[in-house]
């Protein structure tokens, strides 16, 4: 599968195209639009969130509801191109007064200074247009088509936030996948307990009181995978490898883990690996999933448990020091729109990125053009698994 992104913060839409995806599978619009609602919500989201009410519209690759084996082409338009169509297209020499609106004044955090230098942008508009996670919308959009895919091969994602600001749910995941999502979907910042919870939408409304910012940590779990997904074989078909790379990319995010994660580096062997067992209705399992579901790159088929931190949002109400680019001196920086948490949203993104991730190592896996030929090869792999 290949994907391919386009589109500006400001412009007119976000494009993407989809290029592998099987024929006959039935695309049903209303989850891509609902997944696009829940990562437009969450506690401490700024004002842009009211203005966007974000829709996909399929303008190729999909007929009669399922697709054709075309390249899938997905548009989201952006409502905010209307208040920003002169600042996005006039021309600075033929309107002189629009050379004041340019973006001169670099955000510590943010990609502005480090774009214009790379792109040669005095203008570094160019560079917060792309930059900015307004992307991450149509990245949710592609990850909600993955979660169709995985839905055939009874593969199901989900994902909560675990801390905010250093406040840590500490509540186990329940094991129906279902009670997850109704749990977190029924919490503003999408953690599990109620006290916690609490705890979180103080720590985000006292950081915007303040002109700050807050971060936190995001799970993600992936149930009913087949062991075996991704390879040992070769460093860029490592699984673990490639969802890691997925989460990192996400606009924010600054780490990853698996299972136990880090805590592995403060234990003896015998409490991380995990033991194997066998029995004749499920085959090979494993005694505990501290490794969250990965073994040399490869699936274990336990659950995929993945985390991954956010730092707090580099636009600040309180000034940082940063340095203007056309006069070199020292600025406080000026009072602009910008969520002050966005945590909440990115772990619905982080779950439709790593929905991306298993849906192509699936598709990669089990030969077909068409989705009944995929499950097919699924199926026969799955008695494989029990007879191995
Ligand atoms: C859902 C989401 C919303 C975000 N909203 C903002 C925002 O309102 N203001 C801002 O400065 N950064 C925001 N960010 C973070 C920036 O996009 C990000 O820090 C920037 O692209 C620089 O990339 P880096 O932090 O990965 O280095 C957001 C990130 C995510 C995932
Ligand atoms: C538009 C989205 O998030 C934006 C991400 C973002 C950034 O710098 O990353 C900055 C803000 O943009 P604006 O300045 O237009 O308010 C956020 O609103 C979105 O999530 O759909």
């Amino acid at each position: 599968m290949r994907i391919l992104t386009a589109g500006e913060s400001h412009g007119p839409q976000l494009t993407a195209i989809i290029e592998g995806l099987p024929s006959q599978l039935p695309i049903d619009k209303s989850l891509i639009n609902a997944e696009l609602k829940r990562r437009q919500g969450g506690h401490g989201r700024g004002r842009r969130m009211v203005i966007e009410t974000d829709q996909v519209q399929i303008v190729s690759g999909v007929r009669h509801g399922k697709t054709t084996g075309a390249p899938v082409t997905l548009v989201i338009e952006n409502r905010d191109w209307k208040n920003w169509t002169s600042i996005m297209t006039s021309d600075p020499i033929e309107n002189p007064d629009e050379v004041k609106k340019q973006v001169t004044k670099p955000r510590p955090g943010h990609a502005d200074l480090n774009g214009g230098l790379k792109y040669n942008h005095r203008d570094m508009r160019n560079v917060l247009e792309r930059s900015s996670a307004r992307e991450t919308a149509m990245r949710v959009a592609i990850g909600a088509i993955a979660k169709q895919f995985l839905s055939h091969f009874g593969i199901d994602v989900a994902g909560r936030v675990i801390n905010i600001g250093g406040v840590v749910d500490t509540e186990t995941v329940p094991e129906s996948i279902e009670e997850l999502k109704e749990r977190t979907e029924n919490s503003p910042v999408r953690c599990l307990d109620k006290k916690a919870e609490e705890k979180m939408i103080n720590v985000i409304d006292e950081a915007k009181k303040n002109g700050d910012s807050i971060g936190g940590v995001v799970e993600v779990i992936v149930n009913n995978v087949p062991a075996g997904l991704g390879s040992f074989a070769h460093y860029d078909r490592k699984l673990d490898a490639k969802i890691a790379m997925s989460v990192l990319s996400i606009n924010a995010f600054k780490g990853v883990e698996f299972g136990i994660g880090f805590d592995a580096a403060n234990r003896p062997g015998s409490e991380v690996h995990d033991e194997i067992l066998w029995n004749e209705e499920e085959g090979y399992t494993r005694r505990t999933n501290r490794l969250g579901g990965f073994e040399g790159g490869m699936t274990t088929g336990m659950p995929i448990v993945v985390r991954g931190v956010m730092k707090p949002i580099p636009t600040l109400y309180k000034p940082l020091q940063s340095v203007d680019i056309n006069t070199k001196e020292p600025f406080s920086a000026s009072i602009e729109r910008s969520d002050s948490c966005a945590v909440p949203a990115a772990s619905v993104v982080c779950e439709h990125v790593v929905a991306l991730e298993i849906a192509k190592a699936v598709s990669d896996k089990f030969a077909g053009d068409y989705l009944e030929e995929k499950i097919a090869s699924f199926e026969a792999y799955k008695k494989h698994l029990l007879n191995f």
